[in-house]
């Protein structure tokens, strides 16, 4: 397939040797019969090798539906419009690149990066396992499919996968079923899987949000063992900007379908310049203001159909100028290498005003 090179609405693109995935003005609408719900509307993103890109928000931004559409797992009536551009191949043959927003959702292209060089865990890990069926053979369907055609091979790969995610009695468990397992170790069974067929990108949709705090910490140590061990891609949704903290190089913070800023995971947190990136800081509990009053953010997320034109945050915002932020789409505007933030006051505030402030 031939592809026309996108230009670079952010620091990189397709062509830099590090970038293996690239979406630009990626837009999923649902087509309802009370309007067009416009759930991810222009979204642009890196994912770079080996590195983990953080994307957050709150509830219903469109943090999920963005992760749908990279794997064309969107449900109807959603459309998937705007480019998703993944290298496919390398090592020996040169790598190919696709568009995944150009394949035919059902189709064996799509199917083969699923599971494939793409694979996805969820917070709720019995939508990823099927009851009737063993752990093992679960694990091994995967590993038959994108690894190997030879049955005794795949079994073992399956074992040094549960062990290496650091399961229990990793034998006993290739042949028990999800139900016999506990929360954070059907988690572990979960990754396993996802990691068995050794994906280029991995996308983690809110994985620890079920679990309690000791066996949360434990899963993130493992995906970020697991993806400097494995050199894996990561994509980590929370709306939990502790873990973002924890677990990113790059941040991609969304509101109401719309990245609002994209930096890395220390200018986020030390010179962020969105007001609704600052109003989240603001409103996570940080150590050196322990005693200090928690902010919520006032307002809720508008529901993402026949909205105002203007800024998506105008509603809630405390900088909003009337006949200024509420008359056209603000664009993503650079204000300095690789920081881009989405409000026509970005340039005024140099001083950020982030967590470390
Ligand atoms: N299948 C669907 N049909 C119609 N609307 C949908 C569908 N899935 C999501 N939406 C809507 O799209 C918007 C974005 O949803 P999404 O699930 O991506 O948000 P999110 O940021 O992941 O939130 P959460 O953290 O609660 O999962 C929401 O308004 C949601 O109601």
């Amino acid at each position: 397939m031939s592809i026309e090179l996108p230009n670079r609405p952010l620091a990189g693109s397709i062509e830099d040797d590090d970038v293996i995935l690239q979406a630009t003005g990626l837009k999923v609408h649902f087509h309802l019969d009370e309007g067009r719900l416009k759930s991810v509307d222009g979204v642009d993103l890196l994912i770079r090798k080996g590195k983990t890109l953080g994307i957050v928000g709150e509830s219903g931004c469109g943090k999920s539906v963005t992760s749908q559409a990279l794997l064309r797992i969107v449900p109807k009536p959603g459309r998937v419009e705007g480019e998703i551009l993944l290298k496919r191949g390398g090592g020996e043959a040169k790598a190919e690149v696709v568009d995944l927003a150009k394949l035919d959702g059902d189709g064996k292209e799509i199917r083969s990066v699923r599971g494939g060089e793409i694979a996805m865990i969820f917070q709720e890990p019995m939508k990823a396992f099927s009851p009737i069926h063993t752990i093992g053979n679960q694990i091994m369907e995967a590993i038959l499919l994108h690894r190997t055609n030879d049955k005794k091979e795949a079994r073992e790969i399956a074992l040094e996968t549960l062990a290496s995610v650091g399961m229990s009695n990793p034998k006993q468990r290739l042949d028990e079923y999800p139900h016999q397992l506990s929360g954070g170790m059907r988690q572990r069974a979960m990754i396993a899987m996802a990691l068995a067929s050794h994906p280029k990108i991995l996308i983690a949709d809110e994985p620890t949000t079920a679990l309690d705090v000791t066996v949360q910490a434990q899963v993130l140590m493992l995906i970020n063992r697991l993806k400097e061990k494995l050199g894996t891609s990561v994509v980590f949704i929370t709306h939990d900007l502790g873990v973002i903290a924890e677990m990113s190089d790059e941040v991609a913070v969304m509101y109401l379908g719309k990245v609002v800023e994209y930096t890395d995971v220390d200018t986020l947190f030390y010179g962020p310049r969105h007001p609704y990136t600052k109003a989240l800081l603001h409103s996570i509990p940080s150590v050196a203001h322990r005693n200090a009053r928690l902010e919520s953010i006032e307002g809720s997320v508008p529901y993402p159909m026949n909205l105002p034109a203007g800024c998506g945050f105008y509603s809630r915002c405390p900088k909003a100028q009337a006949g200024a932020c509420n008359v056209a789409d603000i664009p993503l505007i650079k204000v300095k290498d690789n920081h881009y933030v989405r409000c026509l006051f970005a340039e005024d505030d140099k001083t950020g005003g982030g967590a470390g402030q």
